[in-house]
């Protein structure tokens, strides 16, 4: 009885402490909780009971004993008693022969820290185990038990233990791709991600003690990157996670194992504070981003991005690490479906801005909010559209677009141009002759803006600069235009002789002309110029930089565009890019798609037109983005109060014939908010050839908003001028 196949109880009882030694356990702790044990199993398999699976139920009920704080008192209440406590043993049970006895208690090592701190992994013990450990203690002890007892590359979801905070010591030197693997074996998740960049000689992976193969990278102390904006490097197709260099961020290193054999591992560095930081349950993980995906996309599509998915993963770590109610570890909690906050505030926002793994591209600048962008643009079902850039490369920042509402959807098909095109016709003359020595300033150097008498280009708005040094629209300008807008009336206008508008509106008998604007031109530097492209008053030219997104309103006004950031008032967003068609092929147009049924949303080039020598019809342009356009051609018509205003720009050319058409900020916009321009359509009018929509802008000002009956109205142009 005393002995089975196994050996002498003197012996079990040896093998069992030096096992529970090799793990860390102090001693006397393993001797009191292995005799409690003993006490407790009066069944004769007591021993193969304990002995299962590398003595989980032993382990176990010492790591109960220490959640529970019974460890220390147990020890304590054992201090000196030690030689009695063993000697209770009965001796069929224990030899307290064996090194029990002596010398000073074993501190907790490094790995019995690690358990300790090790949370829940998703493994079924044995059956015996299970039943033995169901009586004895808690399931997630287990779990932790087999997180440890795992070959040495088991990975696990580890509780944050940075270093010391030092906040400069623990910032990011080079913040690493989001998908590393813990060990530098080369795993199968490197491998899908690009693999994670060689170590440099001086970030040799740290060996946690006691893990052969676990590893740790850390931050190099107190160094930060200073590489350019645009050195994030872009894995796969340009897609997926890339690494982005996030200066001064504090870091906190976390480790996530889709299992504990490690199939699939993470190593997220995060800057976020690590005293508001706690592991979130993996359970808890999976299931927020199961239920993303599932509540964003309802099936997977075949070119289902495992990168984003990680992404997400890594927020929800993020967002669920930082929120301490127990009510976000729920399994239950939907928090992870991408819903706003009360406050309005997307929790994903704030997740991504916490976290260094981002959606870079090669062409943005670096921001928090791409790490947002990258989550929206997972996979959709298709038109020509990538829905991951709308402009493919064409614009210098990425433009995704999203579908929040579950139809999987993508806008209609057009060509993307992020500059004007000419269809056909039109005359736009962009030489080097037409622009005469006063069109330009061939004297200046560097930045225009830097010198104290504004260069030529200014004449045309007034001698000053319209931008500011920051390179924000003068508050000046945005008022006046915002004036205009309002009250049109109070501001100067030109009427023609024979309105190019009105005969498109009427061929036959067009009516008296309503007056265009006159408005004043923004004059930028260009080719002849002699400053540089960086000189600040040249803007527009240089294209979209803020981060924008293509996004279905789902407030029946179709597809819109947001911006992914905060934006200040006089802020360019973008042009509004399209064919340029002459007023005679606009109205052909017109007619052609009313037979489709389609709607053309041409922009009148009418902001220079004069009383004297007004353009014949072959000779007045508009911008149609129907066909061919840029994302201006989302922004939506919102009365009176829209938060963007759109003004005439010259670039190429002075005549004030041809200009372009740029959008800027009338006001600041918050993160996620949609874009909205007045087109200055007037509802009422009846005889517009082109049908117009049933106003949804919800402004209080709406002016389209009663018409409960349509009638027929119609308007042709949404011209700026009007
Ligand atoms: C220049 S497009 C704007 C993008 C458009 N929403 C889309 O899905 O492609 C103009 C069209 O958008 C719709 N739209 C824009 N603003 C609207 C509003 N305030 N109310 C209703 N529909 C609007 C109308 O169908 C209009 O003809």
């Amino acid at each position: 009885m005393g002995s089975s196949r196994t050996g002498s109880n003197t012996g079990r009882a040896r093998r069992a402490l030096a096992a529970m030694k090799a793990l860390g356990f102090p001693k006397k702790q393993i001797l009191a909780v292995l005799k409690r044990l003993i006490k407790l199993y009066v069944d004769e398999n007591k021993w193969e009971l304990i002995e299962a699976e590398n003595y989980r139920v032993l382990a176990d009920a010492i790591l109960d004993a220490q959640a529970n704080g019974n460890g220390d008192q147990e020890q304590e209440q054992e201090q000196g008693t030690e030689q009695e406590e063993i000697d209770d043993i009965p001796a069929e049970y224990g030899d307290p022969s064996i090194s029990l006895a002596g010398g000073p208690p074993s501190p907790p090592s490094p790995i019995a820290e690690q358990y300790a701190a090790t949370t829940e992994l998703a493994i079924s013990p044995g059956p015996q185990a299970r039943a033995l450990t169901r009586t004895l203690g808690k399931r997630r002890h287990r779990q932790m038990m087999d997180a440890v007892l795992q070959e040495d590359d088991a990975v696990f979801l580890r509780d944050p233990k940075p270093e010391p905070v030092d906040m400069d010591a623990s910032r990011c030197r080079n913040v690493q791709p989001g998908l590393i693997s813990r060990s530098r074996r080369h795993t199968d998740s490197e491998e899908m991600f690009g693999g994670s960049p060689p170590l440099q000689p001086d970030q040799n992976p740290k060996q946690i003690p006691g893990a052969r193969n676990r590893t740790i990278r850390h931050c190099r102390n107190g160094e930060t990157t200073t590489l350019p904006e645009s050195t994030s490097s872009t894995l796969n197709n340009g897609t997926e996670p890339v690494v982005q260099n996030v200066q001064e961020a504090p870091c906190l290193d976390i480790g996530v194992a889709s299992s504990a054999m490690g199939e699939v591992k993470m190593s997220l560095k995060c800057s976020v504070d690590p005293s508001k930081f706690r592991m979130p349950a993996l359970e808890a993980v999976f299931k927020m981003v199961e239920d993303k995906c599932l509540h964003s996309y309802k099936v997977l599509p075949p070119d289902f991005s495992v990168g984003s998915l990680m992404t997400e993963m890594c927020q929800c770590v993020v967002q669920l690490g930082t929120e301490h109610t127990v009510d976000h570890n729920k399994l239950s909690d939907g928090a992870g479906n991408g819903s706003r906050s009360e406050d309005g505030t997307n929790r994903k926002q704030k997740a991504a801005e916490e976290l260094l793994v981002s959606n870079g591209s090669e062409r943005s600048p670096v921001n928090s909010t791409l790490a947002q962008q990258q989550h929206l643009a997972l996979p959709m079902r298709r038109t020509n559209h990538d829905v991951t850039d709308i402009s493919k490369g064409e614009e210098k920042v990425r433009i995704s677009i999203i579908d929040e509402s579950g139809r999987l959807k993508c806008p209609p098909s057009f060509y993307y141009i992020p500059r004007n095109v000419v269809f056909q016709n039109a005359l736009v003359d962009i030489s080097l002759a037409k622009i005469g020595g006063e069109d330009c300033c061939a004297d200046c150097f560097g930045n225009c803006l830097s010198s104290p008498e504004p260069c030529a280009c200014a004449r045309e708005t007034g001698g000053e600069y319209a931008y500011t040094l920051e390179g924000l629209l003068r508050p000046a300008f945005i008022d006046e235009c915002v004036s205009m807008n309002r009250f049109p009336e109070e501001h100067q206008k030109v009427f023609c002789e024979s309105c190019p508008f009105e005969r498109s509106r009427n061929k036959a008998s067009p009516e008296a002309c309503r007056g265009h604007l006159v408005r004043k031109f923004i004059k930028e530097c260009w080719s002849k110029c002699g400053c540089n492209l960086q000189c600040g008053n040249r803007v527009v030219q240089r294209g979209i930089t803020c981060n924008l997104q293509v996004f279905f309103t789902g407030k029946g006004t179709g597809w819109g565009l947001r911006t992914l950031e905060e934006l200040p008032k006089g802020a360019f967003v973008c042009e509004y890019a399209g064919e340029i068609l002459t007023n005679t092929e606009l109205q052909e147009r017109v007619v052609e798609n009313m037979q489709n049924d389609r709607f053309v949303h041409p922009i009148l080039l009418d902001a220079g037109w004069r009383s004297e020598g007004m353009p014949k019809d072959e000779a007045a342009l508009c911008l149609d983005g129907t066909f061919y356009g840029n994302v201006g051609r989302f922004i939506n018509h919102r009365c009176r109060d829209a938060n963007l205003a759109v003004f005439p720009v010259e670039v190429e050319t002075p005549d004030h014939h041809y200009y372009h058409l740029a959008f800027f900020t009338s006001t600041k916009v918050e993160a996620f908010e949609e874009l909205t321009w007045d087109y200055g359509i007037d509802f009422e009018d009846e005889k517009h050839p082109v049908k117009a929509f049933e106003c949804l802008c919800g402004s209080r000002y709406c002016r389209g908003r009663k018409r409960h009956h349509p009638r027929n109205r119609r308007v042709i142009a949404a011209s700026a001028a009007e």
